[in-house]
């Protein structure tokens, strides 16, 4: 059971440990888990959220963004105003509380693809390529397969060898559809990708049905807490919730060699040590990671003097490189709105208490889940591909950012898959309201192969504070221009058959935005994240804009390292769940020393 890894202050502060973990969240426990498996070592988690074990508010599918600006379960960040955007400001969401975000996302799995994973060991860091990814994304999960009529009926492939089933996460396909898919998929063939059977083998262009992180045996979400589950009752493994931490505490002497961290508890200051072969990790996110080393006086020393913190560690790369996934909707009602399932009813009060009830016996909207998904080069759905990609930057001022942008566009020339789509069953569209009653598919398109680069830093001394966000979007003007392409795209499958005969009027962007320069106009004020922000602590040599090198170790330290979505190099082109998973699981073996690259 998780709750008998949960302890309280009186048993951790002024004490020490092997290992002490900051932040219990996707790889987090991932690594609580593992490294206890070793009963001679001690493993604390120090979270700053919540314990939310067994909340339906995390477990129950479909409850898409239930939570968002609810501070027990959601940081709630917002962006600084967007130059190339219209200065609008964005809003991040980022769970908050055991989990972390894997209790906060849409359930979306897939695996990115083999050389997206292999441009990471080209950038400068041995054995982190798909070898090993796969290996370890196997290792991670229970796959449990649809029954054979739903397999055949709605094409949920998949082959045997890429999926693992004595893990702790429950992967397979939600029990309920939302009964278009088939017809989605044919339309896609129409227009040229091919269908996928097995969508997860590292080959991610075509169309397919990917996978939930929802156990289909009891509808539940499985997040990292699975982890614990899996550990069971373990003397050396202890996690205090509640428990935010300021800074990573070095020991006097030359050079910082991580001693443990100060955290707050309610409202007060406590410390908790490391042993003398132990170490810390600090695994608080893409966006949190930044300000906790940048608070230890690990950063670029402008940003640190101007906070008034004294600079222990000059690594300047600290909080740059963020790279992010941008999302946006085309949302159209449904001409036959009973023949197909909607969250939409959900937003009916007495609608929403009925599901409830038959959610507990297994059935209705809430085990409704998100798995088509289509990807494709901009080459397959775009006469401009070429055009546009000619503008793309080679090179650039950051340290490191020609080899990355020389990545990108290698994947270009290999007609990798970048653009993505997928329906929300729903409506996920801006500024148009829904009509009351309607049911809708919402056609999203990510932008997977951002060109810009953003700053995540500290902006005060307070723990507590939100750090400063510039994800710099459109920066590069290649996004924008991409981003168009992918927007009309959309608009072309809803104009082709059989996917148009299920479609009634375009309510977003709407009949109003016509020409790119409108699409251009309405992305800048409505797209959104779609919350994979990556890369603020890359793994990347010192000199080419790195904070942690292939052991993830913090450069400039000792005892010191980051796991978490912020260390990958480059972001892939496919949701982050299944990368944090894998990257825990590798960093745990290097931990341990079992690790063979
Ligand atoms: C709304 C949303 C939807 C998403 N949808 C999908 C999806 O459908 N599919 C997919 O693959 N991915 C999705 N993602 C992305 C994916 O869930 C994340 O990339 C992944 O979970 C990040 O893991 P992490 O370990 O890097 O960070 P997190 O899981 O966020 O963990 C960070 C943890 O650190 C804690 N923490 C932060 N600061 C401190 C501190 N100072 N002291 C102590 N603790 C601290 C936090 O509370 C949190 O528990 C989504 C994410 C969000 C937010």
């Amino acid at each position: 059971m998780a709750a008998s890894a949960l302890t309280t202050l009186d048993q951790v502060s002024g004490k020490s440990f092997d290992y002490v973990i900051i932040g219990g969240g996707t790889a987090g426990l991932v690594l609580a888990a593992r490294l206890s498996e070793d009963p001679s070592k001690s493993v604390l988690v120090l979270e700053g959220g919540g314990a939310h074990l067994n909340d339906p508010m995390i477990d129950t599918p479909a409850s898409y963004g239930k939570f968002f600006t609810n501070k027990e379960y959601d940081y709630a960040f917002m962006t600084v105003p967007q130059k190339h955007a219209e200065n609008t400001a964005f809003f991040w969401p980022r769970g908050k509380g055991l989990g972390g975000s894997s209790g906060a996302n849409f359930y979306l799995w897939n695996r990115p693809a083999v050389e997206d994973v292999n441009a990471w060991e080209r950038l400068g860091n041995p054995g982190w390529n798909w070898q090993n990814f796969l290996k370890y994304s196997i290792k991670c999960e229970k796959f449990i397969p649809a029954d054979e009529n739903a397999t055949k009926a709605e094409r949920l492939t998949y082959d045997p060898k890429f999926h693992g089933t004595d893990g702790p996460i429950a992967l397979g396909f939600p029990n309920l559809r939302p009964g278009w898919d088939v017809a989605l998929q044919d339309t896609l063939q129409a227009l040229g990708l091919p269908r996928l059977v097995e969508p997860q083998a590292g080959d991610r262009v075509g169309t397919a049905m990917d996978l939930a992180s929802v156990d289909p045996r009891t509808n539940k979400r499985s997040t990292s807490v699975a982890y614990l589950e899996q550990a069971g009752a373990r003397p050396n493994l202890k996690v205090l919730v509640n428990a935010p931490v300021a800074r990573i505490l070095s020991a006097p002497g030359s050079g910082f060699v991580a001693s443990g961290v100060e955290f707050l508890y309610d409202g007060q200051k406590h410390t908790v040590s490391t042993t003398t072969d132990g170490e810390v990790i600090l695994s608080a996110g893409t966006i949190k990671s930044p300000q906790v080393l940048e608070l230890s006086g690990i950063g670029d020393p402008k940003i640190l003097s101007g906070l008034g913190i004294e600079t222990k560690v000059d690594l300047p790369a600290v909080g740059t490189n963020a790279q992010d996934h941008l999302f946006a909707g085309v949302a159209y009602e449904l001409k036959e709105p009973e023949k197909y399932n909607t969250i939409d009813p959900l937003v009916d009060p007495k609608v929403a208490e009925e599901q409830v009830k038959l959610y507990a016996e297994g059935k209705g909207l809430l085990t409704l889940g998100i798995v088509g998904i289509s990807m494709a080069p901009l080459k397959m759905i775009s006469d401009r591909a070429a055009e546009i990609q000619a503008k793309a930057p080679s090179g650039g001022d950051a340290p490191g950012i020609a080899e990355q942008r020389k990545e990108q566009l290698a994947r270009f020339k290999e007609n990798a898959a970048e653009a993505e789509f997928v329906t929300i069953p729903g409506f996920y569209s801006f500024p148009n309201p829904p009509a009351p009653g309607a049911k809708h598919v919402s056609l999203c398109t990510t932008l997977n192969r951002p060109f810009s680069r953003g700053t995540i830093h500290a902006g005060s001394t307070d723990p507590l504070d939100p750090p400063v966000i510039d994800p710099h979007y459109f920066e590069e003007d290649i996004d924008r221009l991409t981003y168009i392409e992918q927007v009309k795209f959309c608009r072309k499958v809803a104009q082709t058959e059989p996917f148009k005969s299920i479609l009634g009027r375009e309510v977003n962007p709407g009949p109003d935005v016509k020409t790119d320069e409108d699409i251009s106009l309405w992305l800048k004020k409505y797209l959104t994240t779609v919350h994979h922000t990556a890369s603020t602590c890359s793994m990347l040599p010192r000199d080419k804009g790195g904070v942690v090198d292939p052991e993830l170790k913090v450069y400039g330290t000792q005892k010191l390292r980051v796991v978490d979505l912020s260390v990958v190099p480059l972001i892939p082109s496919a949701h982050t769940q299944s990368i944090v998973y894998a990257i825990a699981e590798q960093a745990a073996d290097i931990i341990k020393g079992v690790f063979k690259a």
